[in-house]
């Protein structure tokens, strides 16, 4: 189809100059240029084809950049962006360099507000609501669109809570579309599904008992409709809340019928919508299925075990278990705080919690980590998802601090295995029951190993092992995967160097430790978390209270956010690619 209206677009402005009739082939236009670029590019497909009519008809009705617009979590702001001046942008989309694959202020003026973590937006929008009104500021208007998802988390609802008692003139529009990556869960998600179909709406309605003025449901879709509420909306003063329905992949077949993968389904043909069928050939397992997979073999045997993840069931793998043991596997929504807490609850009892977790979301649950858990030296498994560099969706899901932020915790035991089958012991040794808490962290993507089913074998907590034995001046510690960077590098160098890996960052193997450092002068530790406060900075302070004299390098995430790109890309940015551990090892021979 050729592009008639989009191509005119560069700004809102431009937007606004249309007539009304011409808005629903625009919004046809809109639709296909992101399905067209992001079947190459690849990217979050569902959220943003879910949202065009909506997205327009903000754009169209309010003054954006004015008008104060915030995208919760910001997966589904592409028709957004290409709307206020990254159309020409947009093929660079999450990769080095391109524009970001989330709102972010840096970027433009109309991202009011950066985001990638959910459920931020109503607080974030009723912040600046506050701030338009001490200005004296009385027809801005602040509007935040969060999904069904995301609004039964707990921080919305600390938003709703307080915007509820103020007269902030804020819309939050709720996009309901009964997903989030996986199907939404929980008794809100009930309460939505029954004023959906008209049940007891009026009477019952919780936004209404929260003092916001209540509106819809509406058809997201019915762009006439929906350009006719919004400018009715904003002529109301105070808090209040349009109830959207719209399906998620919308305008494109398999990815309305197929929400969970279409969320983002990497490559695919833009005219069938076809995914671009995988090679032939057996690949290593992704560390999420190793855990996965484990889990169940585990919890098979033993009847303690419970998984928890909040909202990624598919992304953490968890998913096996929870089709097998839907008792004793939970997916708990949008809630890292309450899943930490619900683990810890649960190992008072006796229970084995395995609480499953991407790295950069159990920030949300810092606190629950070290107040209901470590204080109290309760048991639970945190596998720690998603650790290291992530690659496109960049600063805001980088897994980088946790090493940092978990060394720091009294009782925490904290490990990265090597590989595949280090992941699978470590899972089975802390099946056993262990004394401590443990945090057990791997990366995005693929291992190397094929055959990784092995039978289990306990890992001995705190130990180091040898991988490379060299009489040499200058030796390697690594920690977790990334130690198969260092073991490409010193395959291909002729000089001499050890290499030992640390499965445990804490407690550290300080017998080995000792060792190494009468053994080599030159130390280089390297590990994909940020150097202060990680692994390598235990390493020095090791070295400094023993008063020994050996040169430490350390190599990790620098202080400063990285931002996206391929994950090989990152890390070389970072130094810790193969070919950058290579270039520090020859400048220190
Ligand atoms: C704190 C946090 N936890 C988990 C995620 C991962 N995540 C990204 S989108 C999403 C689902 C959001 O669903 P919903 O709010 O309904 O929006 P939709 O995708 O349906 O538009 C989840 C769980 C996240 N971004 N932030
Ligand atoms: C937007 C968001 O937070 C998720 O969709 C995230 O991008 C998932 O990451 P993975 O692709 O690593 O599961
Ligand atoms: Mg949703």
């Amino acid at each position: 189809m050729k592009e008639k209206l989009l191509s005119r677009i560069k700004y809102p402005q431009d937007l606004r100059k249309l007539s009304l009739d011409q808005l629903p082939i625009l919004a046809q236009e809109l639709r296909n240029f992101v399905i067209n670029i992001v079947a190459t590019k690849e990217g979050h497909l569902g959220a943003s084809l879910g949202v065009i009519e909506l997205t327009i008809a903000l754009h169209y009705i309010f003054d954006t950049p004015n008008d104060l617009l915030v995208w919760d979590v910001g997966h589904q702001a592409y028709p957004h962006k290409i709307l206020t001046g990254r159309k020409d942008l947009f093929h660079t989309n999450r990769q080095l360099h391109g524009i970001s694959g989330f709102p972010k202020r840096s970027e433009s003026e109309y991202d009011t507000f950066g985001v990638g973590h959910s459920s931020t937006s109503i607080s974030a929008v009723l912040g600046m609501a506050i701030a338009s009104k001490l200005k004296g500021n009385i027809t801005k208007q602040h509007i935040a669109v969060i999904g069904d998802a995301s609004i039964a988390s707990g921080m919305a609802f600390e938003g709703l809570n307080h915007a509820g008692v103020t007269d902030a003139n804020m819309l939050v529009i709720l996009n309901d579309n009964s997903i989030g990556i996986d199907p939404s869960v929980g008794a809100l998600k009930e309460y939505l599904t029954k004023a959906k179909v008209g049940y007891k709406p009026k009477t019952d309605n919780i936004i209404e008992a929260l003092n916001f003025s209540y509106f819809g449901p509406v058809d997201g879709h019915d762009l006439p409709g929906l350009l006719k509420t919004l400018e009715n909306l904003k002529n109301k003063k105070g808090p209040k809340l349009l109830h959207i329905i719209t399906t998620k992949g919308k305008g494109l077949k398999q990815a309305e019928e197929n929400q969970v993968k279409y969320h983002a389904p990497g490559k695919f043909d833009a005219a069938t919508g076809e995914l671009v069928p995988k090679k032939d050939t057996q690949e290593p397992p992704k560390f999420q299925d190793v855990f996965g997979h484990t889990i169940l073999e585990l919890a098979r045997k033993n009847k303690d075990i419970i998984g928890i993840t909040p909202a990624m069931p598919t992304g953490s793998s968890l998913k096996y278990m929870m089709e097998e043991m839907p008792d004793r596997a939970f997916d708990v929504g949008i809630a890292e705080q309450h899943a930490v807490t619900l683990a810890a609850g649960m190992a008072t009892q006796g229970l084995i919690p395995f609480c499953t977790i991407y790295s950069t979301f159990l920030q949300r649950a810092y606190d629950q980590l070290i107040h209901d858990v470590a204080l109290q030296n309760l048991p639970v498994v945190f596998c720690i998802d998603r650790a290291g560099l992530v690659g496109a969706d960049g600063a805001t899901h980088h897994g980088v601090f946790d090493i940092a932020y978990t060394n720091c915790i009294p009782n925490m035991i904290v490990a990265a295995p090597l590989d595949e089958i280090e992941l699978r012991n470590l899972l089975y040794t802390a099946s056993l029951r262990l004394d401590n808490p443990i945090s057990i962290r791997y990366p995005r993507g693929r291992g190397r190993i094929l055959d990784w089913k092995k039978d289990m074998t306990e890992v001995p907590i705190g130990k180091a092992k040898c991988l490379l034995e060299m009489d040499s001046d200058i030796a390697i510690l690594s920690t977790g995967t990334i130690g198969s960077n260092v073991s490409d590098t010193l395959d291909t160098l002729s000089a001499k160097v050890s290499h030992y890996h640390f499965c445990f960052i804490k407690p550290l193997d300080k017998e080995l430790l000792k060792e190494i450092l009468q053994k080599h002068k030159i130390i280089i530790t390297v590990e994909d978390g940020v150097i202060k406060g990680g692994f390598g900075h235990s390493i020095i302070s090791f070295v400094n209270e023993n008063k020994l004299g050996n040169k430490i390098y350390t190599l990790g995430i620098p202080d400063n956010f990285i931002h996206h790109g391929t994950t090989e890309e990152l890390q070389d940015i970072c130094g810790i690619s193969s070919s950058k551990i290579k270039e520090t090892i020859l400048r220190l021979l």
